[in-house]
């Protein structure tokens, strides 16, 4: 999927949501155990209920990689479900991979060809050789972590390094890359307060935005500074809508809560793009 069709998305639908699919055995309904394949009916009864509310769907790996080959299994089901169904939709593999360049050449071939994601996240530690043959594929997005949501940010990311905060140097370097137009960077909700000085650096790009809801971000916090002229947000909720209950109607509750977010959003889009048009 190419940017602008994202953008197209976002402003059709009026909202920047992303709902993250982190399915946990644990809080899903009782009844959904009793099928064949728990993960992909939870996933697919949430995606049914909440398609035209969101523009992106983010399976963290991490809850699928668990579950072993059952669990990946139903995150491939997952992924061609949203692709056949929903074409529109943008997809977020939330792997946080990135290795020697060979092996990363594995990696992106194993999200973008084989599970055919839009995009996957990386982290940016093993540096350039290790982002690259992400970034080669063509309409295909890296998601590179920058500032993120955890308290554990500031045990490396916000340190000095060379008289710059590491998270700046990172989106300094890496924004001269060779195909950095399909780079984008994971921000923390829970760090809304750097998003002035990280939109200094990377004005146009868009960013994955994590911790709103169960981590105690604030949407409006987060758009103040880090909504553009291109929208440039993706706001990611996963606990707080795909657990909103464990009954059998928790994909209408989802939907009520991922409807909340969107009409949050609508008045951010409504009060920004007005500014900026
Ligand atoms: O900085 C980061 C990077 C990734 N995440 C991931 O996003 C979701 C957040 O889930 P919630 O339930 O909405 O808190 C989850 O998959 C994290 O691993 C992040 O939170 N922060």
């Amino acid at each position: 999927m190419t940017t602008q069709e994202l953008i197209e998305q976002i402003k059709q639908k009026k909202s920047f949501l992303c709902i993250g699919l982190d399915v946990d055995l644990n809080k899903i309904p009782k009844h959904l155990l009793e099928t064949e394949d728990p993960i992909f009916e939870f996933n697919k009864a949430i995606i049914d209920a909440t398609h035209h509310l969101c523009v992106a769907y983010k399976p963290n790996t991490a809850f699928y990689e668990a579950y072993g080959i059952k669990g990946w299994q139903a995150l491939e089901k997952t992924i061609n479900y949203l692709n056949e169904k929903h074409p529109e939709i943008f997809t977020i593999a939330d792997a946080k991979r990135g290795d020697i360049g060979n092996t990363s050449t594995m990696y992106a071939k194993a999200f973008f060809e084989d599970l055919a994601f839009d995009s996957v996240t990386v982290a940016p530690y093993m540096g350039k050789d290790s982002v690259e043959p992400f970034l080669a594929f063509k309409d295909k997005h890296t998601i590179m972590l920058a500032l993120t949501s955890n308290a554990g940010a500031f045990d490396f990311q916000t340190k000095t390094v060379e008289g710059k905060e590491l998270y700046k140097q990172v989106l300094e370097t890496s924004k001269e890359w060779e195909h950095a137009e399909n780079l984008m960077y994971v921000v923390g909700a829970t760090k809304a307060e750097y998003l002035a000085d990280i939109r200094k650096i990377i004005p146009d790009s868009f960013l994955l935005v994590p911790g709103v809801g169960a981590q105690g971000g604030n949407l409006q916090d987060v758009c103040k500074y880090g909504i553009n002229d291109r929208v440039g947000l993706l706001i990611n909720s996963s606990r707080g809508i795909i657990y909103a209950s464990n009954q059998e109607n928790f994909d209408q509750a989802a939907a009520l809560k991922a409807e909340k977010l969107q009409q949050d959003m609508k008045v951010e889009l409504d009060r920004h793009l007005e500014v900026l048009n």
